[in-house]
């Protein structure tokens, strides 16, 4: 252990990361103290490992070799960080790590969700003012209570900035928190960070003004290829830094190393375009689409010939075809075809409207146990093994089924279109859920959130809007299902349609296939109304 004044030590550290099967070393045998109240700026070229070094200290990326302590914590290798030490280390982002979905106020909120148990309602309101008075005292006094999506980057920047003042660490690590900034504000937010523990807060921050590192910091670590060049007083470091004719790029924002902890955490590459290589020996792009290509046409050929496929059939039948189409005409809308019409068809939209409900509770947790993102690999297996199940049949063949089970009617044809249904929601949930952008459930750990608040304030906020639009993309196709589940006996308009076209009521068919047209019409356009506001939401 440390001295008790010490907030950060570290020894030798070395970091290298595997770059397509390269190692590319980050950080090369880093020393270093930091006492407790410190004010540290960071500067070095770009790529010069200040971004690594602030993972480092935030437990995020792990050292390769040598010795890290924080708070009086050590971190690594192979350690598990405990949730304690994000009460004690707060982080910033340039890329914000923020909830688009909530709240400038809600997400300053989440830097103290390490005070709430799991099923806390509300915050609480010394801890709201707060929130408050940071967010005011940034100049967004106007934009508490817009959600993050709608704010630009200096707006995002100085909300995640009041988030780590309403959680008050003990050592700050910023990586470029202020670069969108212009320097009023610039200012201002460095000031604020005197704030931090009454002014016995560690900070280290990335700084991309050399101006800014002079004025605020009581030292400066000068970094250049993994090394570190300088240490100590903020003018002398900075005029060796002019001297040696560096210059500190601003990362452009969100393509910021977030992608390089993408990568460590999932043990592969990350924020590298992908350049276009050849992709086995000997074949390039173009030769790989040319050649799916022709086995796309292949395919096509195959089938028509399996079955007989052939548009003289239809030609050589032109006067039957209009024959039945002359039949179809005009269609039948007395009342003894009107009024059962009108029933069975309301009756189909409620069998929909039960189905889908019905699918939407029962496929949700088993799309959270499907999600990559969410559920460990056996559990996984399982949950994706039962909605194919679900899938592979047919709608109309769980209504057969449950025709068998519980008899005809509506209900054995709301059971057939649950089933059918949860298979293909459960799938369009567990992608919905394994889209969401994950670098805000990195942050809100950060702050020490536990899983329930991850998923309530991180995973929620992201998903309702995708998953109501799911719900209502199945509702209109289940209507549609619906519509021919009566030929089984499973309730719905489609026993008319089959009992018309069976008895050559074509006249009386037409009426009822109009019938299902405008509704149908009438539930797409609602529903996509209702998915585009949706859209707009999330
Ligand atoms: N996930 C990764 N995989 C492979 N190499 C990486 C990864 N992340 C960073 N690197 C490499 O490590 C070195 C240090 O990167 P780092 O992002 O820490 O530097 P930086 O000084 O913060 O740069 P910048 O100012 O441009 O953000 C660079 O050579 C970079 O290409």
């Amino acid at each position: 252990m440390s001295h008790p004044q010490t907030a950060i030590s570290v020894a030798d550290l070395r970091v290298e990361y595997l770059d397509q099967g390269r190692k590319v070393r980050a950080l090369d045998g880093i020393s270093l103290e930091i006492r407790q109240g410190e004010k540290v700026a960071v500067i070095g070229p770009s790529g010069s490992g200040k971004s690594t070094f602030i993972r480092v200290l935030s437990g995020l990326v792990e050292p390769s070799e040598g010795h890290v302590e924080v708070a009086g914590r050590r971190l690594g290798p192979n350690g598990a960080i405990p949730r304690e030490h994000y009460r004690d280390v707060g982080l910033v982002f340039q890329s914000h790590g923020l909830v688009p979905q909530l709240s400038a106020r809600r997400n300053v909120l989440c830097g103290r969700l390490f005070d709430y148990g799991p099923a806390a309602v509300g915050f609480r309101p010394e801890h709201d003012a707060k929130a408050e008075e940071y967010l005011r005292h940034l100049g967004l006094g106007e934009r508490i209570d817009v959600p993050v999506s709608r704010l630009s980057g200096g707006e995002r920047q100085r909300v995640a900035l009041a988030r780590l003042l309403l959680q008050n660490p003990s050592v700050a690590l910023l990586d470029e928190p202020i670069s969108n900034l212009d320097v009023h504000w610039a200012t201002r937010a460095v000031d604020s960070l005197q704030e931090l523990r009454d002014g016995e807060g560690t900070v280290v921050m990335v700084a991309h003004d050399l101006d800014l590192a002079r004025m605020w910091a009581d030292r400066v670590v000068y970094l250049r290829d993994g090394r570190l060049v300088a240490d100590g007083d903020p003018d002398a470091v900075c005029r060796q830094f002019e001297e040696l004719g560096d210059t500190v790029e601003t990362s452009p924002d969100d393509a910021e190393t977030d992608g390089a902890l993408a990568g460590q955490v999932a043990g592969q590459e990350a924020g590298k375009e992908e350049p276009d290589e050849p992709l086995s020996p000997g074949m390039n792009r173009k030769g790989f689409y040319a050649l799916v290509g022709a086995g796309l046409i292949a395919a096509f050929i195959w089938a028509a010939i399996g079955v007989e496929f052939s548009a003289s059939k239809l030609f050589g039948n032109l006067d039957n075809a209009a024959d039945f189409l002359g039949r179809l005409f005009p269609p039948d809308f007395s009342d003894g075809v009107t009024e059962p019409v009108l029933a069975s068809l309301i009756e189909t939209i409620q069998m929909a409207l039960l189905g889908t409900s019905l699918a939407a509770v029962l496929s949700l947790p088993i799309a959270v146990m499907a999600a990559r993102n969410i559920s460990p690999g056996w559990l996984r297996t399982g949950a994706r093994l039962v909605l194919n199940l679900l899938r592979t049949v047919p709608s109309i063949i769980w209504g057969l089924f449950f025709v068998a089970i519980v008899g005809l009617g509506p209900f054995p044809g709301i059971l057939a279109l649950t089933f059918y249904a949860s298979g293909y929601l459960g799938k369009f949930y567990y992608e919905g859920i394994e889209s969401i952008d994950i670098k805000p459930l990195r942050a809100l750990k950060t702050v020490g959130a536990g899983r329930i608040h991850r998923f309530r304030f991180g995973v929620l906020p992201q998903v309702i809007p995708l998953l109501l639009g799911y719900t209502l993309y199945m509702f209109e196709y289940n209507v549609r299902s619906a519509s021919i589940l009566g030929v089984v006996g499973a309730g719905g308009i489609g026993f008319y349609l089959y009992t018309y076209i069976n008895n050559f009521n074509y006249a009386k068919a037409t009426t009822a296939l109009l019938a299902l047209l405008v509704v149908v019409t009438a539930i797409d356009a609602l529903s996509s109304v209702l998915r585009r506001r949706l859209g707009q939401a999330a």
